[in-house]
């Protein structure tokens, strides 16, 4: 039974197709990359499926992606035979419901003032189907999903609705039909089609085709009434598999923009053909620049897997751990069946063997710019160090490796750029300093202007200032570096002199009615008051106990929504500062000194004081008095 019906693009969907009608203007032929592109994820899936169930294609059927033209109808019409959808597959993709990147694209377009950079933003986003309406003001596109008789055809002018109904088509795969826009007439000329393919689009693995030109009479004028045959625009050769030697820079890069749509080229290249007991090739690229999805955890496309030049998944997980997830590239075996699944990809041991060798490559690469070319691995750093990061706590077996390419910010220098090794600290450290410390906080200024800090500065001891969410875990698993222990500067005791240590008692038993008494006072708030000698300017600091998780620690798995087990402080107070020194017990004021001393030194490590307007009339009653 046919049906036909009427739906209104979703409203983020027609925001976004404004936008393609009215705002982009420069770079309007990537619209046959997107459609060629998604013709190939087709052609390739409907591959993938028939490896298992047969019916689904043709021996004889050649798979191939077509482009014809009409130039009386003012037609250009993209045909594939992939896997097709079904009339609910069509509505869900192309219409209601908006990708993931719909809304972030919009924003972006939005923001930028460079025509250039909208359009390199469209495969970036994945919003490819919709670039189609910058050259057409209508578009039919008719498909067959494999396996199924009924077709369906969608089409709309791409201003706020679009219409959908069942029709019979007798070839499985899409027809996407633009009629063109009056003033885009050059996307009929097969001259400039083929330029554009080439540019984009010859490395797809799979043969793009045209009408070749008619044969000349012998006036040298196309025959009119010979049929015109099919042929090849493409080079189709998978890139990876030509010698590395006759390949220019100029085509990895096109290459590496068809995998990532990155418009600079990649910082690196590495290209290898493994013989021998296990055969393969990989072609990995390191980018220069994050992509907007780098932090989306279900984003586990980066390295494509190919079975003798057969797409197999777009599945970078079994091939490079989590955290090289910006590794773009390209891993083709020669040995795996055909037919692998995801599950024997998890325990394949070949897989793991591959895993491990481009895991090396990959961090070889990087110890190599580090050690080699420093500006550039800072600018990489800049772009993936938090990602990095979690190698050392995912990545046990390669920890040693990480951990010399790390860079942080320290008290040595005023900026918030992670610029220092661990190597350059230890090489800086000051004699008898057997510790590397460090600080996490918040955020970089919380971390640099806290008391703990103090003490360190007098000494000229430098500490990292840590405040990327992952570094809490980052210390954690780091432990030791080079026998160094890595310490914070807010846990425990100081190592100290004997003499330190001797005065030290002296004046603890000096002040122990103060502390005894401040602890009373503030018993709900805190587990223990001690003397402390890490602070010169501030009268009192919050530190954990030694085996505390922290209070950065707890307001990071707060923020993520998990049970932190809720641990007091320890208050320490300088007895060297004024205000410590003229703190009276037996004074009625002296609960309102403890408290004001407590939420100061809350307040100073950037964190958070549980009764605000508690404090400000504390002050302001001790201020007037
Ligand atoms: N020729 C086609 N054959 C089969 N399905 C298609 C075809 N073109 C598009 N689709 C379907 O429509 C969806 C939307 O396509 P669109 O180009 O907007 O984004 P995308 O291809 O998913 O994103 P990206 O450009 O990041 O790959 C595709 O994911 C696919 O499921």
């Amino acid at each position: 039974m046919s049906k036909q019906q009427t739906h209104a693009f979703q409203t983020e969907i027609s925001q976004l197709l404004d936008l393609m009608i009215n705002s982009l203007y420069s770079q309007k032929e990537i619209f046959l990359r997107e459609l060629i592109s998604n013709s190939s994820d087709a052609i390739d899936k409907r591959r993938f499926e028939a490896l298992t169930d047969a019916s689904l294609l043709n021996d004889d059927e050649e798979l191939a992606v077509t482009i014809t033209t009409d130039s009386n109808a003012k037609t250009l019409t993209i045909s594939d035979n992939g896997i097709g959808m079904s009339y609910d597959e069509v509505i869900e993709n192309i219409g209601t419901i908006a990708r993931s990147g719909t809304k972030k694209f919009v924003e972006a377009v939005k923001n930028s003032g460079k025509e250039d950079a909208d359009v390199s933003l469209i495969g970036q986003f994945g919003v490819g189907f919709y670039s189609v309406f910058m050259v057409a003001d209508k578009v039919t596109l008719t498909t067959r999903k494999a396996g199924t008789s009924e077709g369906t055809q969608w089409e709309s002018d791409g201003k706020g609705e679009f219409t959908i109904e069942t029709i019979e088509k007798d070839r499985v795969g899409t027809d996407i039909t633009l009629h063109l826009r009056e003033e885009e007439s050059e996307y009929l000329e097969d001259f400039r089609l083929k330029h554009i393919i080439r540019t984009y689009s010859e490395h797809i693995s799979l043969p793009i085709k045209m009408l070749a030109p008619a044969p000349l009479d012998e006036d040298g004028k196309p025959q009119e009434d010979v049929e015109r045959e099919f042929e090849t625009v493409n080079s189709g050769t998978a890139i990876w598999a030509r010698p590395k030697s006759e390949i220019s820079d100029q085509e990895y890069q096109n290459f590496y923009q068809s995998l990532s749509y990155d418009m600079e080229p990649p910082l690196s290249t590495l290209h290898h053909k493994v013989e021998g007991n296990m055969e393969y090739t990989s072609l990995l690229f390191i980018p220069k620049k994050a992509p907007f999805d780098l932090w989306n955890r279900d984003n586990k496309k980066g390295i494509k897997l190919y079975v003798r030049r057969v797409f197999i998944m777009d599945d970078a997980e079994h091939l490079l751990p989590h955290y090289l997830r910006f590794v773009k590239g390209v891993i083709d075996s020669q040995d795996l069946p055909l037919n692998v699944s995801r599950e024997i990809l998890q325990s394949d041991r070949d897989i793991k063997k591959i895993k491990a060798s481009s895991i090396k490559r990959v961090l070889d690469e990087l110890t190599r710019l580090a050690k080699n070319e420093s500006e550039q691995y800072q600018e990489f750093w800049s772009e993936f160090g938090q990602v990095l990061k979690e190698g050392v706590v995912e990545d046990m077996a390669n920890k040693d490796k990480i951990t010399p390419l790390l860079r942080f910010a320290t008290t040595q220098s005023d900026s918030a750029a992670q610029t220092v090794s661990l190597d350059d600290y230890i090489g800086r450290m000051q004699e008898g300093q057997e510790a590397i410390y460090y600080i996490t906080a918040e955020s970089h200024q919380a971390a640099k202007g806290s008391p703990h800090l103090e003490v360190f500065a007098k000494k000229g001891i430098e500490v990292l200032l840590l405040c990327d969410p992952v570094d809490e875990w980052l210390v954690n698993s780091l432990g030791t570096y080079n026998d160094k222990p890595l310490k914070s500067v807010t846990k425990g005791d100081l190592s100290l002199s004997d003499e330190e240590k001797k005065a030290q008692e002296e004046q603890k038993e000096e002040l122990s009615s103060l502390t005894e008494k401040l602890q009373d006072v503030l018993s709900e708030a805190v587990k223990e008051v001690r003397l402390t000698y890490r602070l010169t300017e501030s009268p009192a600091c919050l530190v954990a106990d030694e085996n505390d998780p922290g209070a950065n620690m707890e307001r990071i798995m707060k923020a993520m929504g998990q049970d932190a087990p809720s641990t007091k402080p320890i208050l320490e107070i300088n007895p060297e500062h004024a205000l410590i020194k003229k703190l009276d017990t037996n004074s009625d004021s002296f609960a309102d000194w403890a408290q004001v001393l407590f939420d100061q030194a809350a307040l100073s490590e950037g964190a958070q004081i549980k009764d605000p307007a508690n404090y400000v009339k504390l002050v302001n009653r001790l201020l007037v008095a």
